[in-house]
C-alpha cells in the first residue's frame, strides 16, 4: 500500500494558528488545514495561500489550504486547537474561560466528527482548563488529548538561564510543572546547563528572580505587544509536540496531561513531564518532590481547580 502524507489540522488561523501552520509545513510533518470560522474564511484562506507560495523557495513539499470547512480536516493525524480569544493587557487568562471553553465545544465536536482517530494538541488558554474541557467534549483517551504549556514555559526558562551565563540555550535543560498560570512551579533542583545544577552556577536569589521572570513570561509579551499575546514560542513549542507524535520520537516533554492519581492528583488536567510519541502521551514520569515543591505544586492546582469551577455547567 502506498505511504501516505501526514495530515495535520490547526482550528484557529489567527496569531498562534498561522505561525504553527507555517513551522509544521517549514518542517514538513505533513500537509496542513488551517481552520477558521465562516467570517474568516478569505483571510484564512489567503494566509495558507501565501504560506503555501513560500514552499518553492524553501524546498518543503507540505500542502497547505485555508478554510472554514472541517471537511478538509478529515482524517487528519494530528489536530492542534488554537481557536478563541487571547487576553489583552490587565487581563489573566482565566478570564478567557467562559468564552473560549463555549468554543472548546463547538471546535471538538466538529474534530471528533471528521478525524475520529486524530492526536489532539489543545493551545487555547486557560490552558489547563480548556483541554479538560477538549477530553471531556471529545470522549478520546486520555493520551489522544493533550495540552500545551510547559514546553513554552520551559523554553522561556531555558533562554533566560542561557542569557544569565551566555552559554547555547542547547544545554540547558529545566522542567516547569503545574498549570499554566502565574504560580506553575520551575524545578530548579532538575534544572542544568550541559549537565552542571544551576544551584552551582547562579546564585539562589538570582535564580528566583529568573523563576518569577518565567512565572510572568506570558504577561510580560502581553504587555509589550499591547494587543493580544505572545505566538513566536507558542508556535514553536506546539511544532516540537506535533513532531514528537508523529516521528514518534518518544520525547520527554513536559505536558498537560489527564492525571488520574498521579503526584496525589485526580480528574485533573496539569503541566507534568511525559513522554511524546506516536501514541500522544505514552507515559507519566512521576518526579520525587520535596515537600516546598509540593506545597508550591499544590497552590497552583488549587488555581487551576478554581478556574474549573468557572467552566459552565453542563
Ligand atoms: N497555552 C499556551 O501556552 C498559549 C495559549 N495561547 C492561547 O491561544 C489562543 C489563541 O491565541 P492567538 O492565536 O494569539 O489568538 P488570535 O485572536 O490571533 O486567534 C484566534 C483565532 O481563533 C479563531 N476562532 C474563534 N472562534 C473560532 C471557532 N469557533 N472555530 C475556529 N476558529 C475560531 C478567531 O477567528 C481567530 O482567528 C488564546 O486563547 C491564547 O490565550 C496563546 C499562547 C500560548
Ligand atoms: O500569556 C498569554 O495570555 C498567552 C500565553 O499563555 C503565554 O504566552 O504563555
Amino acid at each position: 500500500m502506498a505511504i501516505k502524507r501526514r495530515k495535520i489540522s490547526v482550528v484557529g488561523g489567527g496569531f498562534t494558528g498561522a505561525t504553527t501552520a507555517l513551522m509544521v509545513a517549514q518542517k514538513e510533518l505533513g500537509d496542513v488545514v488551517l481552520v477558521d470560522i465562516p467570517d474568516m474564511e478569505g483571510p484564512t484562506k489567503g494566509k495558507a495561500l501565501d504560506m503555501f507560495e513560500a514552499t518553492p523557495v524553501q524546498g518543503t513539499d507540505s500542502k497547505i489550504i485555508g478554510t472554514s470547512s472541517y471537511e478538509d480536516t478529515k482524517d487528519s493525524d494530528v489536530v492542534v486547537i488554537t481557536a478563541g480569544i487571547a487576553r489583552k493587557p490587565g487581563m489573566s487568562r482565566d478570564d478567557l474561560v467562559s468564552t473560549n471553553a463555549g468554543i472548546m465545544k463547538s471546535v471538538t465536536k466538529e474534530v471528533v466528527k471528521h478525524s475520529p482517530n486524530c492526536y489532539i494538541i489543545v493551545l487555547t488558554n486557560p490552558a489547563d482548563a480548556m483541554t479538560y474541557t477538549v477530553y471531556k467534549e471529545s470522549g478520546f483517551p486520555k493520551n489522544r488529548v493533550i495540552g500545551q504549556s510547559g514546553v513554552l514555559d520551559t523554553a522561556r526558562f531555558r533562554s533566560f538561564i542561557a542569557e544569565e551565563l551566555n552559554i547555547s540555550v542547547e544545554d540547558i535543560t529545566g522542567f516547569v510543572l503545574g498549570g499554566h498560570g502565574d504560580d506553575m512551579v520551575p524545578l530548579i533542583r532538575y534544572s542544568a546547563a550541559g549537565g552542571v545544577p544551576l544551584s552551582s552556577l547562579i546564585s539562589e536569589d538570582r535564580i528566583g528572580e529568573i523563576v518569577e521572570r518565567t512565572r510572568k513570561g506570558g504577561g510580560e509579551i502581553v504587555g509589550l505587544l499591547g494587543n493580544g499575546s505572545a505566538y513566536y514560542a507558542p508556535a514553536a513549542s506546539l511544532t516540537q509536540m506535533v513532531e514528537a507524535i508523529l516521528k514518534d520520537k518518544k520525547r520527554v516533554l513536559p505536558t498537560i496531561a489527564y492525571l488520574e492519581g498521579e503526584y496525589g492528583y485526580n480528574d485533573l488536567y496539569l503541566g507534568v513531564p511525559t513522554i511524546l510519541g506516536g501514541d500522544g502521551i505514552e507515559k507519566i514520569i512521576e518526579l520525587d518532590l520535596t515537600e516546598d515543591e509540593k506545597s508550591q505544586l499544590d497552590k497552583s492546582v488549587d488555581s487551576v481547580r478554581n478556574v474549573m469551577d468557572a467552566l459552565p455547567k453542563e
